[in-house]
């Protein structure tokens, strides 16, 4: 009885993977390997029966073999993995093959060692250099210093928490005002950056530095983020400085179709100016997990926790003169008088629904 139903599950899986293959190939013109190979379909699972490419890369991970890439394509129900060596392929295969129960209603996932992957359409945002301007300071304060720091932030607010949809914020110095992505630099707050901040400044070291005027305080609970945009430039100077706390979590980086995921770990200091201030958007997609690269250019995944971010910026007070004409608010004005009108009026920035 009980190797009767073993031998109806292995005909079914056998069935189900057989279908599946024929799909792949007619939809990506991939083809099976009757041997291991570095690449695997994961079949009958996928985006449109609710994998997530973090619930896959944790299946993955308890195997222990090590993946290198994942490719989950819009609306499939399959992906793909690239593993890093053939061991770790045989790995995930033995320990997810009719195994592994992560689709949609406990769907079983089917594997299959595929020739190679499809042609890629979304690119792997984990191998690209960072966009020009961007750097960032690993362990800028120390832990007894992010404490003070929270501590500094959470009292004496001169502006009330403000609770946007998806994450709590304040502000110190001016208020940044949602409705218009701008600040109104005729109302400073009576609270200006709290003092506690100042030693960051020299630490910095970058030559002719202005320190900031205004602090934004994000404070995001696991799974929240905040949607892709880019700091109106005719309100803000370069550079915008954002030091996160208690959490890492992952940022991405937009231009165009260009993608970059930069890890922000906690206790670092990201400095965006030049292109990556003015000519990418950023932004943090709301999940529990984040995939991550590891030092050996696999992936894996990560939970986040309530994560504070400090935003330090200074106020522009005049138009935009940046090189960088596509998403700045200045330069879109259409006529020249609403140009120069652009720095006394509030202006709303071009990527739309920011915040
Ligand atoms: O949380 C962060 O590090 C970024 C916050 C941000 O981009 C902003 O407030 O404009
Ligand atoms: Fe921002």
């Amino acid at each position: 009885m009980h190797i009767e139903q073993k031998t109806n599950k292995v005909k079914k899986a056998e069935k189900k993977q057989r279908r599946s293959l024929a799909i792949i190939k007619a939809d990506c013109n991939v083809s099976q390997s009757d041997s291991p190979t570095l690449y695997l379909a994961i079949l009958n699972v996928g985006l449109s029966n609710g994998l997530s490419e973090e619930a896959l890369l944790t299946a993955a991970a308890a195997t222990g073999g090590q993946v290198s890439q994942v490719l989950m394509l819009p609306s499939k129900s399959y992906c793909f993995l690239m593993c890093t060596t053939l061991a770790d392929a045989q790995l995930v295969y033995d320990g997810m093959h009719n195994r592994a129960t992560i689709g949609q209603k406990g769907a079983v996932a089917y594997l299959s060692y595929v020739l190679e992957l499809p042609q890629q359409r979304e690119e792997n945002g984990w191998q690209k250099p960072l966009p020009g301007g961007l750097v960032l300071l690993p362990d800028f304060v120390s832990e007894a210093e992010e404490a003070a720091l929270l501590e500094a932030i959470a009292v004496g607010t001169a502006s009330p928490t403000d609770s946007l949809k998806h994450r709590q914020v304040k502000h110190f110095g001016y208020e940044f005002l949602y409705g218009s992505n701008n600040v109104n630099p005729l109302q400073p707050l009576e609270q200006g950056i709290p003092a506690a901040c100042n030693f960051m400044w020299e630490r910095l070291e970058l030559p002719a530095f202005e320190p900031p005027d205004q602090l934004t305080v994000n404070e995001y609970e696991a799974g929240q983020g905040i949607p892709p945009h880019v700091d109106t430039h005719s309100a803000f100077k370069d550079p915008i400085l954002s030091l996160s706390l208690q959490s890492d979590v992952v940022m991405d980086f937009r231009r165009g179709d260009q993608l970059v995921h930069v890890l922000l770990p906690r206790r670092s200091l990201l400095v965006m100016s030049g292109e990556s201030r003015y000519d990418w958007t950023h932004g943090i997609r709301p999940k529990h997990i984040d995939v991550v690269a590891t030092p050996s250019g696999s992936l894996t995944t990560q939970a986040r926790s309530k994560r504070t971010s400090l935003t330090f910026r200074r106020l522009r007070r005049g138009p935009c003169d940046c090189q960088y004409p596509t998403l700045c608010d200045t330069q879109q004005t259409a006529t020249p008088q609403e140009r120069y009108a652009s720095h006394t009026l509030a202006t709303s920035c071009r990527v739309p629904e920011l915040f």
